[in-house]
């Protein structure tokens, strides 16, 4: 049997994430690990995972009616193009990463949820689909219905821009292996820009979502703050929360905008 090297299908399923139409749910969460597709098997009805392979998990059930997938990307722009571009050609009309960061100043607790409204495009991936001048945002219909459940799920939150990297060590500011870089003080120099976190994948899906005319949006809880030097030493309780709040705002955008009620 061939099969074209352009657009590669294995029995009707995308080459990565290994589903096919009809797996997927027009509205997708998408976390960097895969084990937190598996705190939704508790949160949603008729959940089952439908696809598992490298750093791709896909589950898909139903949230109070509503259907809803979920799917890792991995860490960073090259894995998370991948799933972005599968996912679309799969049919999903919004994408929201669920996601974990680290965060700028000490007023941020570890603990908060970071609602990211634009990014820096600091990725890699994206820069070959559009220059950089080319702005990385946030749907404002998924922005206020992430904002909205926060609120009523009485969550400590904030908003605005965050630095999206393909680097978790020298490129967020850190020593690696005791050695500091030519761009340590890029922390600094973030704060005056009035970044509020860092991340790694949020740039690649606003970029690519805006370039295909679908919803997305980015929610992190916070694991670190890099002022106060803390890290979240079980992080499970914040991200759980974020899931629950991430599910909540899936109902608002199907009622607000989209119209697929099941
Ligand atoms: O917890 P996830 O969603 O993977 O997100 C964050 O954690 C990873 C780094 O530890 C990066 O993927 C970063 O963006
Ligand atoms: O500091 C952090 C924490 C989580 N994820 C990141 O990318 N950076």
């Amino acid at each position: 049997m061939e099969i074209s090297a352009e657009n590669p299908r294995f029995e009707g399923k995308v080459p990565h994430l290994m589903c096919k139409e009809g797996d997927i749910a027009e509205v997708v969460l998408i976390p960097g690990d895969p084990a937190r597709v598996n705190m939704f098997q508790d949160l949603c009805d008729d959940f089952r995972i439908v696809a598992s392979n490298r750093e791709y998990t896909i589950g898909t059930g139903k949230y109070q009616g509503y259907p809803v997938s979920i799917c890792s990307t991995g860490i960073g722009g090259p894995s998370t193009e991948i799933a972005v571009i599968e996912l679309i050609e799969l049919g999903a009309k919004a994408l929201i990463r669920i996601g974990g960061t680290g965060v700028l100043t000490s007023e941020i607790k570890c603990g908060d949820m970071v609602i990211t409204t634009g990014s820096m495009r600091l990725g890699g991936s994206s820069s070959f689909y559009a220059p950089v001048e080319y702005p990385a945002v946030a749907s404002f219909e998924v922005i206020h219905c992430l904002i909205d459940a926060c609120k009523n799920r009485g969550s400590n939150y904030w908003k605005g821009i965050s630095a999206s990297v393909g680097s978790f060590f020298a490129g967020q500011g850190r020593t690696a292996i005791g050695k500091k870089f030519y761009n340590s003080d890029l922390i600094e120099k973030y704060r005056k820009l009035n970044i509020i976190n860092m991340e790694m994948e949020s740039e690649t899906i606003l970029t690519l979502g805006n370039l295909f005319g679908i919803f997305t949006g980015s929610i992190c809880a916070v694991h670190a703050n890099r002022e106060t030097d803390e890290w979240l030493y079980d992080f499970s309780p914040a991200q759980k929360q974020m899931c629950m709040i991430a599910l909540d705002a899936v109902v608002l955008l199907y009622n607000r905008y989209l119209s697929n009620e099941d």
